[in-house]
């Protein structure tokens, strides 16, 4: 089956700023994919690029097996781009602004598609108010509306939820996951970890333009394999479990286990040093640590 993105090779550079570095993945179609990566990392340079609105230096994209650069229309028709700038016509009203956007994709009568958007985003009773009269939130919407007057099977959000507080935060991933189990391919940017672990199946790492990591979410919790333990003991910790100690908060030891399995094996030691376990908790690693850990050049 065709993918639904395919990036190959992709390099950009801006002056000596190499903002992409030979990229390569793809998405297959269906996808909840997130790109995730600090500030600078290269994801909005990526994201114009397969928007056709920037070209890459060297390499390609296809998006739905169209070539962002030799068949530009085409991609451009099944992609529907999320700003993470809020980008609008003062002077349109909601309405207008939709009927606008159709009409760049050459769609004449779009009423009904547009009528159950604005019911979706909860925009319907603001249809006739115009753009600059609408708060950020509400704008947010007006954008997530706009990618989508074309029905395009792909969806590409940059950071759509930066700013916005946490009830449309979770009414738009609601929308997004409807979106996505009708079939199309979603691809995410976000800062919010959380959302990223608990919305997308696979995840890419970007850093200083380079792909760093790209693994299904489950491998890469997996990959971490490690489990913190904390402790709280009524005396010292046992020599025989120094080494597993990573460090000490508020009174109580935290222990790093290879797996957890391992737990048995630090109770048996306790027991036999007679030292009583006062409060014991298991931490699962979760993805924002071993994002950070990845981030900085560690081993996951
Ligand atoms: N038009 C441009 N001219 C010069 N430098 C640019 C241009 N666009 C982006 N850059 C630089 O390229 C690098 C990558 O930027 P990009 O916006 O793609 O990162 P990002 O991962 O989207 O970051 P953020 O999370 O802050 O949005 C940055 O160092 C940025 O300053």
């Amino acid at each position: 089956m065709t993918h639904a993105i395919s990036i190959e090779s992709v390099s950009k550079r801006f002056g000596s700023l190499q903002a992409l570095d030979s990229v390569s993945f793809t998405v297959a179609q269906g996808e909840f994919f997130a790109l995730l990566g600090p500030n600078g990392a290269g994801k909005t340079t990526l994201i114009s690029a397969m928007a056709g609105l920037s070209r890459p230096d060297s390499g390609h994209i296809r998006i739905m097996g169209h070539d962002t650069v030799a068949s530009a229309r085409q991609a451009r028709m099944t992609l529907g781009v999320v700003p993470q700038e809020l980008v609008f016509d003062p002077f349109f009203s909601v309405r207008e602004a939709l009927v606008f956007q159709s009409g760049y994709f050459g769609i004449r009568r779009n009423d009904a598609w547009i009528d159950e958007l604005l019911h979706k985003l909860g925009l319907t009773d603001k249809a006739g108010t115009n753009m600059r009269a609408l708060s950020g939130g509400m704008k947010r919407r007006v954008m997530v509306a706009q990618a989508l007057v074309h029905r395009p099977p792909v969806i590409v959000l940059d950071e759509p939820t930066a700013g916005v507080d946490v009830e449309l935060r979770q009414s738009l991933w609601a929308f997004v996951q409807e979106l996505n189990q009708a079939g199309h391919t979603i691809v995410l940017t976000t800062h919010y970890l959380e959302e990223a672990e608990t919305l997308c199946s696979r995840i890419a790492m970007l850093k200083k333009g380079k792909l760093l990591a790209l693994e299904n979410k489950d491998k890469l919790l997996a990959h971490s394999a490690t489990r913190e333990i904390s402790l709280k003991l009524a005396a010292a910790l046992p020599a025989s479990l120094q080494p597993l100690k990573v460090r000490e908060a508020d009174g109580r030891h935290i222990l790093q286990l290879a797996d957890i399995a391992r737990l048995e094996d630090v109770l048996r030691e306790l027991r036999l040093a007679a030292v009583e376990v006062r409060e014991l908790s298991i931490h699962e690693t979760d993805l924002e640590q071993v994002f950070v850990k990845m981030m900085h050049g560690g081993r996951v």
